[in-house]
């Protein structure tokens, strides 16, 4: 038996995964505090997490109806970017400043300028520096705490937090230290020069975690976790990795030729690449995966955070929120929503808010501004997409995951909006299905089992999900897609 989780913004999810049986025996999750505030603060208490994790894992095993003691290993994803610095306790020093947080989008743009703007960037770290990475996160502590940034001892990312809890050991691997910022994605190397531009006074050596590979063991249980959580002695952490990188692995996006769409908090989508990429925008990140390779993405920081957002103004439930996107026709009736309420990374707007516009003392429905939220979410991805141009070109099937993708309504949108069919595995928390197919890679390697064997074998397709593209409906959205266009250029300037 194996156990993934998943540390999204939302919530933490558990799976446990047989892999004799080639299916998942248990499932549970538990919802996290988000701490927002003025000028973009989105932030949460690294015991949180631990507290989602102990709650999500017990009931995950009590509904497989296993013994806890054939665990054999565990495997972490999490929520990419956020800062988890520690003291030399190993208690945080602030709460872990997350991806979503806007309130350092001034100390990005500054980064950028010092390491030498666009090309800059690209020549030490392979990518672009955006809003969102750990890097300004840091720079930002620097300036506003410092005096809990002198008190820093490690810098960890959420998925290496829990590995830390789980494990007591400081590692990390080359899929989430991609979002750091002070990590050269192409030669899969921590870059001190870097951090020490952002944080001078820290020793890079010390407070950087050590770089493992993916399919390396993180360390073991740490006995009184063990007797915590009801394990046997000797359970395996696997390395673990960012959500994006785990989510490919449960989609089985490990080769080139598949798209993943994640309709989370974020929306993301990202294709597998054997070489590092570089892009004709800055926009696009070139992330390593966590599987060897390399993992090209593009992020919006409005999907689910700007639909439940709306949903909860109308006081629906799932349900309801459903029936409203059904019941409004494509183009909301000429409503259109830049979904911008936590600002955007891509397009490049952190500062930017939330737009409805287009109207009327007829179309101002509840189902039209559901529906038109959800579209100028997934317009996002579209955008996305024709970002990631030749990376993604190739794909006949987008993998759609997240807690989005339960939507039947949704899930045809996609398909209509980017013209290309979309299916969803049968788990939509394909991270928290990726991290525990990572986990058995781990445990079952050194008796020559790969993880392509391991996607083949337990990475299963949801035929009932199977949404195919409408040609009248992909023709009307068109239109539609060029009106949220026109609405970004004249709100925006962002280029039509
Ligand atoms: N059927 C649905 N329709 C629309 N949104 C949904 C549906 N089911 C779940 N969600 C939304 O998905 C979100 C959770 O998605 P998830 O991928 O777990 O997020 P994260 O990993 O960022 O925590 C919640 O906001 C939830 O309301
Ligand atoms: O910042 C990114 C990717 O670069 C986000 O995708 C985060 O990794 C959060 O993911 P979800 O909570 O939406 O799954």
């Amino acid at each position: 038996m194996y156990i993934g989780v998943d540390c999204g913004t939302q919530s933490t999810k558990v799976v446990v995964l047989d892999v004799e049986g080639e299916c998942i025996l248990g499932e549970a999750s538990r919802p996290h505090r988000l701490i927002e505030g003025e000028n973009g603060r989105r932030e949460q208490r690294p015991g949180d997490w631990v507290e989602a994790l102990r709650g999500a894992f017990a009931e995950a095993v009590a509904r497989a109806g296993i013994d806890s003691r054939a665990i054999r290993a565990i495997g972490v994803s999490g929520q990419q970017h956020g800062m988890v610095a520690l003291d030399g306790r190993g208690e945080p020093v602030h709460p872990a400043k997350l991806w979503c947080d806007t309130e350092t989008a001034a100390w990005n743009a500054g980064l950028v300028a010092r390491l030498g703007g666009e090309a800059g960037c690209l020549d030490k770290l392979g990518l672009v520096l955006q809003t969102g990475y750990t890097a300004s996160k840091i720079a930002w502590l620097r300036d506003t705490h410092p005096d809990a940034y002198h008190r820093i001892d490690s810098l960890l990312l959420p998925h290496d937090y829990l590995n830390f809890w789980l494990t007591g050991e400081r590692v990390t691997e080359a899929g989430d230290a991609s979002g750091t910022g002070y990590f050269d994605t192409r030669s899969r190397r921590w870059r001190h020069d870097v951090l020490a531009e952002v944080a001078p006074e820290l020793d890079a050596e010390r407070v950087l975690p050590r770089l493992i590979d993916a399919q390396e063991r993180a360390g073991i249980v740490r006995p009184e976790v063990a007797r915590a959580l009801g394990l046997a002695e000797d359970v395996l952490v696997a390395s673990g990795g960012g959500d994006n990188m785990l989510g490919a692995i449960g989609t089985g996006n490990i080769r080139p030729g598949l798209v993943t769409l994640s309709l989370g908090t974020s929306g993301t989508v990202c294709a597998h690449s054997p070489e590092p990429v570089v892009a004709d925008s800055a926009m696009v990140a070139n992330f390593c995966s966590s599987s060897g390779g390399w993992l090209p993405l593009v992020c919006t920081m409005n999907v689910t955070s700007a639909t439940t957002r709306v949903r909860e103004l109308f006081g629906l439930d799932l349900a309801g929120f459903g029936e409203r996107l059904a019941g409004a026709p494509i183009g909301a009736e000429g409503v259109t929503v830049l979904p911008f309420f936590n600002g955007e990374r891509v397009p490049m707007l952190p500062e930017a808010t939330a737009s409805f516009l287009g109207l009327t003392s007829v179309n101002t429905t509840q189902a039209n501004l559901c529906r038109a939220v959800a579209e100028g979410a997934t317009f996002g991805m579209r955008y996305g997409l024709e970002l990631l141009g030749g990376l993604a070109e190739g794909a006949s099937q987008i993998r759609l995951i997240g807690g989005g993708a339960n939507s039947p309504v949704w899930r045809q949108m996609v398909a209509d909006i980017t013209g290309t069919q979309v299916i969803c595995p049968e788990i939509t928390d394909a991270a928290a299905l990726g991290a525990a197919l990572q986990a058995a890679w781990c445990h079952r390697r050194e008796q020559g089992v790969t993880l392509e064997q391991l996607c083949a074998r337990l990475v299963h397709l949801d035929e009932r999900s199977l949404a195919d593209p409408e040609p009248a409906s992909v023709a009307a959205y068109q239109g539609v897609y060029a009106r949220y266009r026109e609405a970004l250029a004249e709100r925006h300037a962002v280029a039509c």
